[in-house]
């Protein structure tokens, strides 16, 4: 059957005898539904990084805290050009009709320099300049102020008008006279509190903290926020094939990869995380890392175990084995990679178990838990996803929610990249983007839509 993809299609159609991707995701969210409820903690700014906020953010200062100057120019009391302030005004007017086409040329240049109000102008007496952070003197009738970008507005003063309007368009001495085109009241004002307002909810409780919160809250005077903090989480690589770190592999062994990809992966979504590997396909041998795990969950610290390997069909499946006797279930999903799954908890530590392959690990954690932990703990945020026209077509088995690896182009279409197979880490190093091929669709021709995640 050939189709277009609907997004979060996942559950339609799934292979006789599996589980669906939806049906996990809430086995999961059960799991780890008691995460949302550690306790809050005051973290650093550059600490919070990562972790939820626990309370809404309230604003305690106004941003603007108060009104300013969006330009280099002069502050000028607007009302001056529509009174009869200083002899020469009617003069002026001819001159101000020049100033006003000025303005009009920078607004054509500059986006919104437009603003002249319009073509009557008039001359000022140039008083002291106003630099960010000086606390000016009240302006008065017929005065323009030199101001400068972010200072404070003198009292009495309601527009500026930029450097670039002024005749001469540079700023002179106090005393001297300047010839500014006239302004509306507001005319480059950045007004206190237009931005933020002090009393409103900046960002919502469970709000995930990235650099642009950071930002916000340090503009706000913030030196520390109420958040949870990021799940603390162990990656238990298992397999007898699993050689030591830096050592020369001996025959039919392999370097561990999913402790590191799946550790980073978590890292570099703000979480906190280690690894650790079980180098055999003794179930005593991860027990005994389990046990270890337990041990630091009930003194606070650790959250959330997650092992690789182990848990499909072959004679040696030691995380199946390990967890023989504890609350944890298997079972297969309509879903590749990712298929063989287990979730539960040893000794009431949670535990997720993905299969072996790297790329299954990947998917697993994309897909499967780091949507969950966007639901049930805040963070991390889920992927953003879009609709894209695929660039070459594809096929894909029926029943099953397959999840190709993918690169988003230039021209806005996706290309594949590398096959569906769940070994294959070198393609999965190169692409940045998830296609979601759903159940019932088999195949794709070039230019249909599909659902894409951006990684
Ligand atoms: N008869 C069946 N065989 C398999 C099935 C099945 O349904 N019936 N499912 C296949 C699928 S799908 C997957 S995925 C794997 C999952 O197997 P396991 O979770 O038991 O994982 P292992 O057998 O331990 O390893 C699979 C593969 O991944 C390599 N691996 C394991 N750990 C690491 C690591 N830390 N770093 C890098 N690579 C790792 C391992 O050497 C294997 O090649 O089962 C299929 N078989
Ligand atoms: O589902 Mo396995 O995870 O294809 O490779």
């Amino acid at each position: 059957m050939t189709g277009h993809t609907e997004p979060h299609a996942q559950g339609r159609g799934a292979a006789h005898g599996h589980r669906t991707v939806q049906e996990h995701r809430a086995r999961l969210a059960e799991l780890l539904a008691p995460l949302a409820q550690r306790p809050a903690e005051e973290r650093s700014l550059d600490a919070a990084l990562g972790a939820a906020l626990a309370a809404d953010l309230v604003a305690p200062v106004s941003l603007p805290p108060f009104d300013n100057s969006q330009m280099d120019g002069f502050a000028v009391r607007s009302a001056d050009f529509r009174g009869d302030v200083g002899a020469r005004g009617g003069d002026l007017g001819a001159k101000g009709g020049d100033l006003g086409a000025k303005g009009g040329d920078l607004g054509a240049k500059g986006g919104d320099l437009g603003a002249t109000g319009g073509d009557l102008g008039r001359e000022f007496t140039v008083v002291a300049a106003i630099a960010a952070g000086d606390v000016p003197a009240p302006l008065q009738p017929g005065q323009a102020a030199p101001i400068m970008t972010g200072a404070l507005l003198p009292e009495g003063a309601d527009a500026v008008v930029p450097i670039e309007w002024a005749v001469p368009s540079r700023f002179p001495e106090p005393g001297a006279t300047v010839a500014l085109p006239a302004v509306e009241p507001g005319t480059y004002v950045r007004r206190a509190g237009s931005d933020v307002a002090a009393g409103a909810v900046v960002l919502p409780a469970g709000t995930p903290i990235g650099a642009r919160q950071v930002g916000l809250a340090a503009a706000l005077g913030f030196t520390a926020l109420s958040v949870r903090a990021p799940l603390r989480v162990l990656v238990i690589s298992t397999g007898a094939e699993l050689a030591p770190d830096g050592e020369p592999l001996g025959p039919g062994q392999i370097y561990d990869a999913n402790g590191w990809l799946l550790s980073s992966a978590l890292r570099e979504d703000g979480l906190e995380a280690e690894n650790a590997v079980s180098r055999s396909d003794d179930p005593a041998s991860l027990r005994h890392e389990l046990a270890e795990a337990a041990r630091a969950a009930e003194e606070g610290r650790l959250d959330l175990v997650i092992t690789t390997g182990g848990v499909s069909k072959g004679a040696f499946e030691a995380t199946k084995l390990a967890l023989d006797e504890h609350d944890v279930e298997f079972s297969h999903l309509a879903m590749q990679p990712g298929g063989p799954q287990g979730l539960g908890s040893f000794e009431g530590l949670p535990v997720v178990a993905f299969p072996g392959n790297p790329v299954s690990c990947w998917i697993s954690w994309e897909v499967l838990l780091r949507p969950v932990l966007a639901e049930v703990v805040g963070a991390p945020r889920c992927r953003r996803r879009l609709t894209a026209r695929l660039a070459a077509p594809l096929d894909s088995p029926h029943g099953k929610l397959q999840v190709r690896r993918a690169s988003l182009r230039q021209d806005g279409s996706v290309a594949l990249v590398g096959g569906p197979g769940s070994h294959l880490l070198g393609a999965l190093a190169v692409s940045d983007a998830l296609v979601l091929v759903p159940e019932d669709v088999t195949d794709l021709a070039a230019g249909a839509d599909v659902e894409v995640w951006l990684t």
